[in-house]
């Protein structure tokens, strides 16, 4: 894996995770391109990761194995636009990271016959601690797609999916959702302070308590379910707080919440491909 060349376009918040795990784990920066608009960020992108930097899309694509298209859903076609030729002439292996769009689109977008790989990541790639889903269409090889594995795996863990519908779930529950924990995280730490924490206090016991139950759930066999009925004594106060949580819908508006995410990847994937 570590042979292959691999450039970012439109490396902001998402593949600037991706490229800070990869480092972390060790990719030779000298493989790894960053491109983007404005050239301040790319600057500290450099100084940060020593990675190379460019603004030029084309000449990125002509000296790179693998292409990572990170640009915002709205943005993708300019750019696969800009790049098509250079795509057609020189084949690398095109790997999304953009909610909704298909990999048939990404595929017409870029003249046909190219290798895609549609990917759904999570910014905790930069801990090495992501989660991604894959899907590759018919065009792309067994050795690209254990690349492409093995470069996601580099930044967490890497399933693949058989349907390329289920890459819209995938969004809803990872993709999306580091952003449903760091709610809970700012909404538990306002209810320590309407109890009359220090805004500090809380913020202390609310991301600690946060990171020993993520650790507790994933570095044990116990499911979560049987964690909380550890914590939940009969006639104490953790029934109480579950109770209202049961109460006022939880498990209901998370289902909503997943959806409405979901629903969203289809919607943009059909409003930007006219
Ligand atoms: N932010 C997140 O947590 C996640 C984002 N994604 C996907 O990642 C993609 C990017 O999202 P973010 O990183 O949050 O957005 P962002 O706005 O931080 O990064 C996109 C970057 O692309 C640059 N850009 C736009 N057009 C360009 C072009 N033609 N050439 C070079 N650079 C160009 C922009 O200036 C910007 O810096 C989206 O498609 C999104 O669906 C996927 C999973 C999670
Ligand atoms: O909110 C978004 O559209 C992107 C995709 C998943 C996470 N962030």
């Amino acid at each position: 894996m570590q042979n292959a060349t691999l450039a970012f376009l439109g490396a902001g918040n998402m593949c600037g995770s991706i490229i800070g795990g990869l480092i972390a784990e060790g990719y030779p920066p000298e493989q790894i391109t960053a491109t983007r608009r404005s050239e301040a960020p790319l600057k500290e992108m450099q100084a940060q990761w020593d990675i190379q930097v460019s603004s030029d899309n084309i000449a990125t694509v002509a000296s790179h194995d693998v292409i990572i298209l990170g640009v915002k859903p709205q943005m993708m076609k300019e750019l696969c636009d800009q790049i098509r030729d250079q795509v057609q002439a020189s084949k690398p292996l095109i790997i999304s990271v953009a909610a909704g769009l298909t990999a048939e689109t990404l595929e017409r977008w870029l003249g046909g016959d190219v290798a895609v790989i549609r990917t759904m990541p999570n910014t905790p790639s930069l801990l090495r601690c992501g989660a991604t889903g894959l899907f590759a269409n018919n065009k792309v090889s067994e050795s690209q797609k254990a690349l492409a594995e093995s470069m996601m795996q580099a930044t967490g863990i890497a399933l693949w999916v058989d349907k390329e519908e289920l890459m819209e779930a995938v969004t809803g529950v990872s993709g999306s959702g580091p952003a449903y924990f760091f709610l809970m995280m700012e909404a538990m730490q306002q209810a320590g302070e309407s109890v009359g924490l220090t805004p500090e206090v809380a913020r202390q016991l609310t991301l600690q308590t946060a990171l020993g139950a993520a650790r507790m759930a994933t570095e044990s066999d116990v499911e979560p379910a049987e964690l909380r009925r550890r914590v939940t004594s009969p006639g104490g106060t953790t029934e109480q707080a579950i109770r209202t949580f049961n109460e006022g819908g939880l498990t209901e508006l998370f289902e909503k919440a997943v959806k409405a995410s979901a629903n969203r990847g289809k919607e943009l994937a059909e409003l930007l491909d006219q």
